[in-house]
Order: C-alpha cells, then sequence, then structure tokens
C-alpha cells in the first residue's frame, strides 16, 4: 500500500549547515515501514513548523528556496540556472517570534528552527542575491514563480528522476555562462556533489583549491598526445572483441546499454590504469554496483532531506549503498594492488632509454608521486575511483547515443560509411594521424554530445562572495550549469532538436561562439579525458560503420529521460545489425 509521506526537508548549503539554508517541503511517496516513519516526523515538523510561520509575520515566509534564472546579458545565448538560496535566516524568525511570546507552540518551534539551521543566531544580517546596480532583481535574472505561498518549494512534490530533468530544464533561462565557467573563484564544486563523494572521494572531479591544482597538474600529462598514442593498440584490441560480440546478435535487436559499457570500462582499466580486469564477472559486478550507486543518489536528490547523512542513514538505502561502494571500492583497490606490485618491479625512470622525459599513464603517474611522497594511498584510491568512473560512464553515454543517431540518419551513416572505406583494410595499420582525420566522424560525435551530452548538468558553488552577470552572488550560492540547454539554443544552433554533423565542419564553426558548445564543460575545470574519449570513440564507431549497418529499433519519441550523473533514459536503446558486404 502506499501511503503519502509529508516531509519537511532543509537542504543546507554549506557544509557547516550554517545560514542561508534553503527550506523546501516535499511530498514523497513510498510504501514501506520508513515511510511511516517519515510520516510521523514529517507530520509533527510540518504542524510545528506552519504554526510557527503562520504565528509569525508573513516576512516569516522568506524562508525558501528559490530557483533564480539568470536572464540574457550581452552576446553570450549560454544558459545557466543560479539556484540561489533566499531565505531571511530561521533567527529572523526567531527573533519576529518574539513578539508572540504567548503563543503556546513557540518554544518547541523555536527549538526546531535552531536544530534545523544549526548555528542561528551568530550573523544577524540576511545576506541575499542582489544586482549590483540596485536594480530589482527581476530584471536581471527570471525567477521562477512558486505556485504556492510557499515559493517553488511544493512545485516540487513528487520527484522523480525524470521530473527532476524536467524540472532543472524549465527553470533555465537564458544568461551568460562564460562568466561562470571563466571565473578563477568559481572552481568549487556544488552541494549535489557532496552526494558523491562517498563514491569518488577527493579525486580531481570534486576536489578543489590547492589540492585540486596540484593534482591536474601532475595528471594532466598522463592525457599527452604521446601518451594516448599508446593507448591506440589497446583500444583496437577492445574493438576486435568488441566486433564478435556484435557478430553474435546479427539481425537480433541489440541492447547498446548492455554491450557498450563492458568496452569502455575495460579500456580505462587497460589505458589508464594499465590493468587488464581479470574476467567479465569482476566488471559486470561493478557497472551494477555503480546503477545501484547512482539510483541510490538520485533518490537522495529526489528528497532533500536525504541530503541529511543521519536521516539517510536512518531512513534511506544506507546499506545498499554502503555494500556497493565495497564492491567498487574493492576493485579499485585490486587494481592499485596489481599495479603496484608491477610498478615495484620495475621502477619507472625519470627518462627514457634517448634521454627523453618519460611520459606515463595515470596510475604511473600517481605511483611514481606517491614515491615522491607527493600523494597518499587514500589519494590514489580517489583518483583510481574518479577516473575509472569518469572515463567509463561518459565514453558509454556517448556511444550509445552515437550508435542510436546513426542508425536513425541513414544518410549521416553513409556519409561516415565513405569516409572509413579509406582507411587501411587492416585496422591494426590505422594510424592516430588517420584515426585524428576523420573529420566528418569527429562531426557525428560533436553533434551527438550536443544532442545528448553525457554530463547535461554540472555545479559549482561560491566560496566568497562574487559578481557574476551583474548579480552579487553571497557565499555558499549555489549554481547550475545547464550544458544540455546550452548547446540546444537556437541562436547557436538553429533548430536544435535537428541531428545535423554538418553543423560542426570546421567551415560552420569559424564565428561561433567559444562557449557555445561546451559538453566537456569549460574553463579551469574542463574534462582532462576529452582527447582521450574523442580517439577511443572514433575506434569504435570506425570499425562498427566499417563492418555493420545500423538499423533502428528505438526511436527517439520511445525515451523518457532521467536525471542521473550521467544522462539516462528509461528504456534501454536498441539497434539492429546487418553485415555490411564488401
Ligand atoms: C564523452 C566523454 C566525456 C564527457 C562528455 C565528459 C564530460 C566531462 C565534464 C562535463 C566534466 C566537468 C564536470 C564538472 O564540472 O562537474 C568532466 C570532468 C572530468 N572528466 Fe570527463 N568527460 C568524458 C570523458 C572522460 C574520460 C574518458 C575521462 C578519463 C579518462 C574523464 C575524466 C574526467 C575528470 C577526471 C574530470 C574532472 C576534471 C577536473 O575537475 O579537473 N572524462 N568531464
Amino acid at each position: 500500500m502506499q501511503h503519502v509521506a509529508a516531509a519537511i526537508t532543509f537542504v543546507h548549503n554549506n557544509k557547516k549547515r550554517r545560514d542561508r539554508a534553503s527550506f523546501s517541503i516535499q511530498l514523497c511517496r513510498h510504501s514501506t515501514f520508513h515511510a511511516q516513519m517519515q510520516f510521523v516526523i514529517a507530520a509533527v515538523t510540518v504542524a510545528a513548523a506552519t504554526a510557527a510561520v503562520s504565528a509569525a509575520t508573513p516576512a516569516a515566509l522568506t524562508i525558501f528556496v528559490i530557483q533564480v534564472h539568470a536572464l540574457v546579458v550581452q552576446h553570450v545565448c549560454a544558459f545557466i540556472s543560479v539556484s540561489c538560496h533566499f531565505h531571511r535566516k530561521s533567527s529572523s524568525i526567531v527573533g519576529t517570534m518574539g513578539k508572540y511570546a504567548a503563543w503556546p507552540g513557540r518554544k518547541f518551534a523555536k527549538k526546531l528552527l535552531l536544530i534545523w539551521n544549526g548555528h542561528i543566531g551568530k550573523k544577524k544580517k540576511t545576506i541575499r542575491v542582489r544586482t549590483e546596480d540596485g536594480s530589482p532583481l527581476e530584471s536581471k535574472v527570471a525567477i521562477m514563480p512558486g505556485k504556492t505561498r510557499f515559493g517553488n518549494n511544493l512545485d516540487i512534490l513528487n520527484f522523480t528522476p525524470a521530473s527532476v530533468f524536467n524540472f532543472v530544464r524549465e527553470s533555465t533561462a537564458k544568461a551568460k555562462a562564460e562568466e561562470v565557467f571563466q571565473s578563477t573563484k568559481l572552481i568549487t564544486k556544488n552541494v549535489v556533489y557532496e552526494l558523491i563523494r562517498p563514491f569518488l572521494g577527493d579525486g580531481l572531479l570534486i576536489s578543489t583549491d590547492h589540492k585540486w591544482h596540484s593534482r591536474r597538474k601532475a595528471l594532466t600529462p598522463a592525457f599527452h598526445f604521446n601518451v594516448l598514442q599508446s593507448f591506440l593498440g589497446i583500444f583496437k584490441e577492445e574493438c576486435k572483441k568488441f566486433l564478435n560480440v556484435l557478430e553474435k546478435n546479427l539481425d537480433a535487436e541489440l541492447e547498446l546499454n548492455q554491450v557498450i559499457p563492458p568496452f569502455t570500462l575495460n579500456n580505462i582499466c587497460e589505458t589508464a590504469l594499465g590493468v587488464k580486469l581479470d574476467d567479465m564477472s569482476e566488471g559486470n559486478e561493478y557497472r551494477k554496483a555503480i546503477h545501484a550507486i547512482e539510483e541510490i543518489l538520485i533518490q537522495r536528490v529526489c528528497n532533500p532531506l536525504m541530503y541529511y547523512n543521519w536521516y539517510f542513514f536512518l531512513y534511506g538505502d544506507y546499506r545498499k549503498h554502503s555494500q556497493n561502494l565495497r564492491i567498487v571500492h574493492d576493485l579499485s583497490s585490486r587494481i592499485i594492488e596489481r599495479k603496484r606490485q608491477q610498478f615495484q618491479q620495475k621502477q619507472l625512470g625519470e627518462v627514457d632509454e634517448f634521454g627523453r622525459k618519460q611520459r606515463y599513464a595515470m596510475l604511473d603517474t600517481l605511483l611514481a608521486a606517491e614515491a615522491d611522497g607527493q600523494i597518499d594511498h587514500q589519494g590514489i584510491c580517489d583518483e583510481v575511483n574518479t577516473f575509472m568512473f569518469e572515463g567509463y560512464d561518459t565514453t558509454s553515454t556517448c556511444l550509445i547515443f552515437t550508435l542510436l543517431m546513426l542508425a536513425l540518419h541513414e544518410d549521416v551513416q553513409n556519409k561516415c560509411y565513405e569516409e572509413v572505406e579509406s582507411l587501411p583494410e587492416d585496422s591494426d595499420d590505422i594510424s592516430m594521424f588517420q584515426f585524428n582525420k576523420l573529420v566528418y566522424l569527429e562531426c557525428v560525435i560533436k553533434e551527438s554530445l550536443r544532442m545528448f551530452p553525457s554530463v547535461p548538468f554540472i555545479g559549482r558553488q561560491c566560496v566568497e562572495e562574487t559578481v557574476v552577470n551583474g548579480m552579487v552572488m553571497p557565499k555558499d550560492t549555489q549554481i547550475s550549469i545547464h550544458i544540455y540547454d546550452i548547446m540546444r539554443d537556437p541562436r547557436h544552433f538553429p533548430k536544435p532538436d535537428l541531428f545535423q554533423p554538418d553543423r560542426f565542419l570546421p567551415e560552420n564553426t569559424v564565428n561561433r561562439h567559444p562557449f557555445a558548445y561546451v559538453p566537456f564543460s569549460a574553463g579551469q575545470r574542463n574534462c582532462i579525458g576529452q582527447k582521450f574519449a574523442i580517439l577511443e570513440m572514433k575506434v569504435l564507431l570506425a570499425a562498427v560503420i566499417r563492418n555493420f549497418k545500423l538499423l533502428p529499433a528505438t526511436q527517439l519519441e520511445d525515451l523518457t529521460f532521467e536525471n542521473g550523473i550521467v544522462l539516462r533514459t528509461q528504456e534501454n536503446i536498441k539497434v539492429k545489425l546487418s553485415k555490411r558486404v564488401t
């Protein structure tokens, strides 16, 4: 039986859970005992809070989350939504309540508010996002109108992974995203990333400040052209295995979500980490665990009360989360151990036999840094987890969508076929240079990433007061950047919902704004693995197109998009294959 549980949620927007908290009310459907427990807790808190709010002045209602959406400013057509957590601090409510000393529930409500807002009363000033020139905020940004007197908090009732995706998209407005990308102050990730921290630790994706700077500097050479070139043989070998899988699925409907991920996981493990996965079951278990972790993450995003670790521990899927974390962390530990043994046997030198400075793959680089005392074991684990995840799921997603689009657009597929036909017959003879010259295939990958970016939304937060787009954003303001919508802006990509790889032909990109196309993000925190990804995908796509004709089995209209760590669809994506006769 389904229960409707009302939960008052309090989303803190800084680590210390201090002021500028956002406050939202959410109803969630559950059928478990936990839901009943939530209901009891929630019923009490709702009653107390409602009483507190109605007892206080209407000004008290200013505790709420407003999604502030920046309007267009000047020439850039990026989209950005700045989720500014507006409120008047709980302390002001408590203060206002002083006038209602006679109200019997006052003490209880005050206590509740104090619990919610840990360090209440330390600062008396309310800090809000404001415009630099003093004009009304609405003149600079689009503020999502709330449907109730609680602002837009109640508008997110019954969130699901699919509705989160749509809500985030609807709340988008035009503004300059380049200021966010370019800002040296805005390199810290926002509160949502804290939910991935148990999985990825303080690796390159999540870390910030000095740690991020030094790791990024150390790891950049591990993705140098020469290193990538040394990976080519591995990509080709894995590709041969993949083609064998396809051979077995001729004329049947092929579920891309099943066959692509093992290919990209093997690739990242064998190249960047330098370790071959022992058997298929090792990889399967890892992928299943990642999926489970992602599902739990989304549950937490859908119910902000779950942001609290204690609440998640008591009422969330904490145990399932821990079990799956153990699986992924065990695999990465085994990988590090295997590599460490190899590393100790063959200490890596500073220069090669020709006296040139050697460049190492990613895990070798980290082990060398460990030997120099620059990183500890935990640091290596965090980076390995980050690279395994980032390097596998993102490229899988892109390959799945690219193969789907090729199946749906026969003309595009034929043009790609013409291009790849010119490559040497034996794939072992194809050089990196020849892969780089597959210009049209690259346009196809880019167009697919434009329409279906593997990472649709990213986030930042202000660690100090920051001015962006004429808005003064106080410390802890949460910012989400809508990569998905940036790249569907008709001013830069006319008819954005049409798949047109020609948009990326060199002659058509000359005047495009540098921040109009950002599937790998932009600025300092852009993707370190983008060249790796493009090369890996080209190797696979060229081989598939040369050997098979792709036919549609899934239509775009069949798909329901969902929010995940990467872009997800509720349905598996399928294509059909027929062997090309040469
Ligand atoms: C189609 C493939 C890929 C896409 C679309 C993609 C996209 C992105 C995006 C949008 C970011 C910024 C994330 C943020 O700001 O929160 C990012 C960061 C990152 N990506 Fe990728 N990525 C891809 C492939 C890869 C691969 C293959 C690797 C590793 C080999 C990788 C490793 C990373 C890392 C470590 C970061 C964090 C970089 C930093 O903050 O310094 N990515 N990626």
